[in-house]
C-alpha cells in the first residue's frame, strides 16, 4: 500500500478501525449527462459497522413531517441533523475534512437519517435548500443494510440505479440537484435499518 493510500485515521489494513481512503483510489464517476454526475466509492469508510452503531445509539432521532401534494405527511424515516459540524460525532468531523479537502467544497453541516427497515424510504426529490448554487457536489456515506438509491431526470424518464454497501461514499455532482431527482425507494424483501449521512455546505446553499 503506498502512502496516499493510506487511510486518514484509523490503522492501515485493519478493516474494522474507523478511517476514509482519502486517496479516494476507488472512485468512479458515472455520468448521467454533459452537466451531472454521480460518483461511487465502494469501501470508502472502513470500521462502518462501529459507526453504525454509534449514530444508531447516539442519536436523538427525531421524525419529521413535510409538505408533498398539498398534504402534511409523516416521513417513512428519522433523521438527526448537525447543524454546526463541531457538535457532530468525531468521525463524522473527520469524514466531513476528508470530503472538503477532496472535493475543494467546505462541508460544515450534516445531517443521519435512519431507515428503520424495508418499509422506510425517501421519495423523489433534490436537496433543495442546501444546494442553491447551480453546480453543486453533495456526498452520502452509507451504513448499515444496503439499499437502492435512485437517480432520474427531473422531468422523468428512466432511472439510473446504483447499490451503496455499508462504507460506500455516493457523490452527487454538478446539476444533478436541479436537473435530476434521487431516492430511496420502500423495498419488498425485509431488510435490516439502513442509516445514511448528507454531507451539507452553507457556501452550497447560497445561489450563484
Ligand atoms: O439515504 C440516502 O441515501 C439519501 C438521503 C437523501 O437523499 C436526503 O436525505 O436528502
Ligand atoms: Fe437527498
Amino acid at each position: 500500500m503506498t502512502d496516499a493510500a493510506l487511510p486518514l485515521f484509523g490503522e492501515a489494513g485493519r478493516p474494522d478501525v474507523p478511517g476514509v481512503d482519502e486517496s479516494f483510489a476507488t472512485a468512479h464517476r458515472v455520468r448521467l449527462d454533459g452537466h451531472s454526475w454521480v460518483e461511487h466509492v465502494p469501501g470508502w469508510f472502513t470500521g462502518a459497522d462501529s459507526l453504525f452503531d454509534e449514530l444508531l445509539g447516539g442519536g436523538a432521532w427525531e421524525q419529521r413531517r413535510r409538505w408533498m401534494y398539498g398534504e402534511m405527511v409523516v416521513e417513512p424515516r428519522l433523521t438527526v441533523q448537525y447543524d454546526d459540524l463541531a457538535t457532530a460525532p468525531v468521525l463524522l468531523q473527520q469524514a466531513a475534512q476528508a470530503l472538503s479537502s477532496h472535493y475543494g467544497v467546505t462541508y460544515d453541516h450534516l445531517w443521519v437519517n435512519l431507515y428503520r427497515d424495508h418499509r422506510d424510504s425517501t421519495g423523489w426529490h433534490g436537496d433543495g435548500a442546501s444546494t442553491r448554487r447551480r453546480e453543486c457536489v453533495v456526498p452520502v456515506l452509507s451504513l448499515g443494510a444496503s439499499r437502492r438509491f435512485l437517480v432520474r431526470p427531473t422531468g422523468g424518464g428512466p432511472s439510473s440505479t446504483f447499490r451503496p454497501l455499508a462504507g460506500d461514499l455516493l457523490v452527487m455532482g454538478g446539476r444533478c440537484q436541479s436537473d435530476f431527482r434521487h431516492c430511496v425507494p420502500k423495498q419488498v424483501s425485509p431488510t435490516g435499518p439502513r442509516i445514511s449521512v448528507n454531507f451539507a455546505a452553507s457556501s452550497q446553499g447560497r445561489a450563484d
